[in-house]
């Protein structure tokens, strides 16, 4: 069912229809069970039928990406020291899975090239303005780093190349983590979860130059059931690692 998008700003009527035409939305609300908002000032997604739950919106500028940006821990983080990133080496990523983005944010914070690839329409609509509101803000150089792609890895990664391919594919919740926090609730509404994601792995180690990194659920096989060489574990998190 195709996601529908409408604008809540007489003023910007012509970009939705051109975001509606680029990526498919439709005018109509219908029955779906999340929708597009485009204000006055972002694009934003609403589960239908919990509106209480509030907005998902990407934000570079403000917020969470700020504070981890800020505090984060910088080179010292797990995802950091699991792509590689030495005093001096700034490897260049492929994000084949890039959600709403954090993850490539915190790499392209941290000095990475990082190109970032989206399939899902709504979810590429939303980093698209995420990194249209970046561009001439505080955090613009970061966002000079980043370039998106819409469409799948499986068929993006053939045309791309880069030392590290980062993947983090959805993972179906175990029953008692049902209740998680609001904003992943909207998301899997939409999202679902990848169930196509092993075919990934072996697309990703013929982009990658140095290695793949897989962030899994610490519960979690691995991807493809295939070992990694090691792994780098965070609190709820793992990294796995496959050098090329
Ligand atoms: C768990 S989220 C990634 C979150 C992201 N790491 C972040 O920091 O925001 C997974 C995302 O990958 C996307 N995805 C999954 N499989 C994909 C594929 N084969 N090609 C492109 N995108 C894919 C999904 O649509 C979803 O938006």
């Amino acid at each position: 069912m195709a996601v529908p998008l409408i604008c809540e700003s007489p003023a910007r009527e012509s970009q939705a229809e051109l975001l509606r035409q680029r990526y498919g939305f439709s005018a109509e609300l219908g029955e779906a069970p999340c929708v597009l908002v485009l204000t006055e000032t972002r694009l934003e997604l609403r589960k239908t039928d919990e509106p209480k739950l509030g907005a998902i919106f990407v934000d570079f500028v403000e917020g969470a990406a700020a504070h981890r940006r800020k505090f984060g821990g910088g080179r010292g983080q797990a995802i950091a020291k699991a792509v590689g990133l030495k005093k001096g080496a700034n490897p260049s990523v492929i994000d084949g899975t890039a959600g709403l983005g954090r993850d490539a944010f915190v790499l392209a914070t941290l000095g990475c090239m990082v190109t970032l690839v989206e399939r899902h329409p709504a979810v590429a609509a939303l980093l698209e303005d995420g990194l249209e509101r970046a561009r001439g803000s505080e955090v613009d150089d970061i966002a000079a780093r980043m370039t998106l792609h819409f469409g799948p890895s499986l068929d993006v990664l053939p045309s791309l190349r880069a030392d590290v391919v980062y993947l983090d594919p959805m993972y179906p919740h175990r029953e008692k983590s049902a209740l998680v926090k609001k904003e992943m609730r909207i998301f899997q509404t939409l999202v679902g979860a990848d169930l196509d994601a092993d075919a990934l792995l072996a697309a990703a180690r013929a982009a990658a130059r140095v290695k793949v990194v897989v962030k899994r659920p610490d519960y979690a096989e691995p991807l493809a059931g295939v070992k990694p060489a090691s792994s780098v574990p965070t609190k709820k998190n793992r990294f796995d690692i496959y050098p090329i």
